[in-house]
């Protein structure tokens, strides 16, 4: 049995959206390779502790806020790292590296260094995801006002939309999915499909979206380029990461007109069951775009939404 060894790393980022990689020098593990900036956590300290401290001995920048993301394991031969990994926007300092070979910008579609650590192909992944998933209501306010509504969230910068149409039948359902596809396509927007993996191949979908049983029953992931699921417990959060799902919905964040009476999580109970899981989370449940600081605050890779994310 190897050790585990516990590093820290952060997702250091600019206002335009890129993060800060370095490339691992000579004489370390991996040299050459390209990392987040990090290090080891030390006895008695916490890992969002251990990454102020390396962020500020190694880059000379200091951290005024850091947000909890993601946490994954990884066997290397020469030890069993269990990776912390905060995102950091809330910084100050000019960057000043003391350990790295080199540093770059980059952003996560179009990556220019290589080869990354190999625990960190995931990470670059999660970061592709975007923050905010519209999920479409076309049965409730009619298909017409959901295209409406679909046109101006993209054109306001919504890049994720889950088509969850159960009102639809099934030829309406499947004309409304192409487009969806279609104009999200257009917008540079992913699109997953609810429950239906046969619908999501023929509508030209990025990937499907698993209902909670869906998850349950599921005992290899889809293969599409991007399969999701909705989970209201530890253990469906668990399945998901184990499956190596691309991301989880978790809810109820707050109560809903949708489903009144089911008990609201509130941002503490989120951060709670989504702490240090290996795959990102939405939160859902009656929250919108102005919940996005506090979503991610509480560990939140960012929000979904179905009435928040149409709201003129
Ligand atoms: N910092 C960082 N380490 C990573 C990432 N991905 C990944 O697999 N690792 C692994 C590589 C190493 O085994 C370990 C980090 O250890 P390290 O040797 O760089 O830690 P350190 O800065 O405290 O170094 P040291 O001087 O104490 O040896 O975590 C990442 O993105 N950032």
């Amino acid at each position: 049995m190897k050790k585990i060894v516990d590093v820290a790393a952060g997702v250091i980022t600019r206002p335009d959206g890129s993060f800060l990689l370095g490339q691992r020098a000579p004489g370390t593990f991996y040299p050459g390779y390209w990392e987040f900036p990090g290090g080891k956590v030390e006895p008695g300290e916490t890992p969002a502790a251990a990454l102020v401290r390396e962020l500020d001995e190694e880059l000379g920048i200091r951290v005024h806020a850091l947000n909890p993301w993601l946490m994954r394991e990884h066997h290397y031969e020469h030890a069993h790292v269990r990776l912390h990994f905060f995102e950091v926007h809330d910084w100050s300092g000019e960057v000043n590296d003391h350990v790295h070979s080199a540093l770059a910008w980059q952003w996560a579609d179009r990556l220019k260094v290589a080869p990354m650590l190999p625990a960190n192909g995931p990470i670059l992944k999660a970061l592709r995801l975007p923050r905010a998933m519209g999920i479409t209501h076309a049965g409730e306010i009619g298909v017409a006002a959901q295209l409406a509504a679909l046109d101006a969230a993209l054109s306001a910068g919504l890049r994720l939309v889950q088509v969850r149409e159960p009102l639809l039948d099934e030829d309406e359902r499947g004309a409304f999915a192409v487009e969806v596809v279609r104009r999200a396509h257009a917008a540079g927007a992913l699109v997953v499909i609810n429950g239906d993996e046969a619908l999501a191949r023929a509508c030209g979908a990025d990937g499907v979206h698993l209902r909670a049983v869906q998850l349950a029953a599921l005992e290899a992931r889809p293969d599409l380029p991007w399969v999701g699921a909705s989970c209201h417990s530890r253990t469906e959060l668990e399945r998901a990461a184990a499956l190596e799902l691309d991301y989880a919905v978790l809810g109820a964040v707050r109560e809903t007109p949708t489903h009144p009476g089911q008990a609201a999580l509130g941002w503490d109970g989120f951060g709670r069951l989504a702490a240090e899981l290996s795959i990102p989370v939405l939160a859902l449940g009656g929250v919108a775009p102005a919940d996005m600081s506090a979503a991610r605050a509480s560990g939140a890779h960012g929000i979904a939404a179905i009435r928040g994310a149409w709201a003129a």
